[in-house]
């Protein structure tokens, strides 16, 4: 009985190969744009089959392009595929796919930056965040200068419980670039570990999945890419706003070379500084000698705790940013420097 999609299973009729869709349609990679371009199917396979089991599931793809990845999400047997593009060129090639798949690809040309998700689906996909993960995935291989600032999105996305996440703890595939990948995934003590290591991990569970050399993409970017897998914890391993914790994770890492009381430090008023940041370092009960490359997720969930604590005490703190200190305080000795010259001192 073929009525459960579980049993069902669809494959895509035989079709042009991207190769001959990217000439049949002239969709050259705009390098402005930094189009690279999956054209090799088992790799586009591989990407869909590490995103989990995909049948009768429902996908967001972000970036399709000339459609690789695309195909792969089909013939996975998916019940929905929900693709967002930004380049018009690519629509005509989408819709062909679409026509080959009835009922099952949606089109929106459109920018997934600003692109609201969280009615696309039907309401009855939503689990509570404790269960299981929904039965949506998100897919995608995007010019690095867009996965980046929308993987920073959405894990405010996560830790709010919106946007994509407004379903509950849906997954994402994504690829990055290699270095971008690693950092993402770096444990405490290794080179990598960054910003982005703290703020990923805090919230989801992050495997780096595989690199696909970048000789794999048409034209070849200048370098490799990872693929990276995220699966949204129940629990985060940080309570706080998304806002402060970034805040919090920023200045430790604001010199990444030095003890991280350097950085810390900038969370305080220069007046301040030394006794609140000796104050914050014990009570988190973090030696001031670590690099910010040392710290645990648990070092920053101590440090995030007495921070907030700090700022509800004075509701000017959080406000506070070293820089524009900085700004003010130089633009004052200069004040003071030219008086001084116009004075003959
Ligand atoms: C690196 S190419 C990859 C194309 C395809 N996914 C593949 O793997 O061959 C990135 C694609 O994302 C699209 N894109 C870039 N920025 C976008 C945005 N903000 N919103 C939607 N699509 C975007 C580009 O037009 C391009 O088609």
């Amino acid at each position: 009985m073929a009525a459960s999609g579980n049993l069902g299973s669809f494959r895509l009729p035989p079709l042009p190969t991207i190769r001959e869709l990217i000439k049949l349609f002239r969709l050259q990679a705009a390098k402005q744009l930094s189009q690279n371009f999956l054209l090799d199917l088992r790799l586009t396979d591989k990407i869909v089959r590490k995103a989990g089991n995909l049948t009768n599931a429902y996908v967001y793809e972000v970036g399709p392009g000339p459609g690789g990845i695309t195909r792969s999400i089909l013939n996975a047997n998916v019940a929905d595929l929900l693709v967002v593009e930004k380049d018009t060129r690519f629509i005509p090639g989408l819709q062909m796919l679409s026509d080959a798949a009835p009922g099952k690809l949606r089109i929106v040309h459109g920018d997934v930056l600003t692109f609201k998700i969280e009615k696309a689906f039907p309401e009855s996909l939503k689990r509570h965040w404790e269960d299981d993960p929904p039965n949506i995935h998100i897919i995608g291989n995007l010019p690095f200068s867009v996965s980046t600032p929308l993987i920073i999105k959405w894990l405010e996305n996560v830790s709010c419980r919106d946007g994509p996440f407004t379903y509950g703890r849906t997954q994402m595939t994504l690829t990055f670039q290699k270095e971008v990948a690693e950092r993402l995934t770096a444990t405490k003590g290794s080179k990598q570990r960054s910003r982005l290591s703290i703020m990923a991990q805090y919230l989801c569970s992050v495997e780096h999945i595989f690199t696909i050399p970048g000789q794999a993409f048409v034209p070849k970017p200048e370098v490799d890419v990872g693929v990276v897998h995220f699966t949204p914890l129940i629990r985060p391993k940080i309570e706080q706003p998304f806002k402060l914790v970034e805040k919090v994770v920023q200045s430790a890492f604001q010199f990444r070379r030095k003890y991280c009381h350097h950085g810390l430090g900038m969370l305080f008023p220069a007046a301040q500084r030394l006794e609140s940041t000796g104050r914050l370092l014990q009570l988190a009960d973090v030696d001031p000698t670590l690099r910010p490359t040392q710290l645990s997720v648990l070092h920053f969930k101590n440090l995030c705790d007495i921070y907030r604590k700090m700022c509800d005490k004075d509701p000017q703190l959080f406000a506070y940013n070293f820089r524009e200190e900085l700004k003010q305080s130089r633009s004052k000795n200069q004040t003071k420097d030219s008086d001084k010259e116009s004075c003959g001192l």
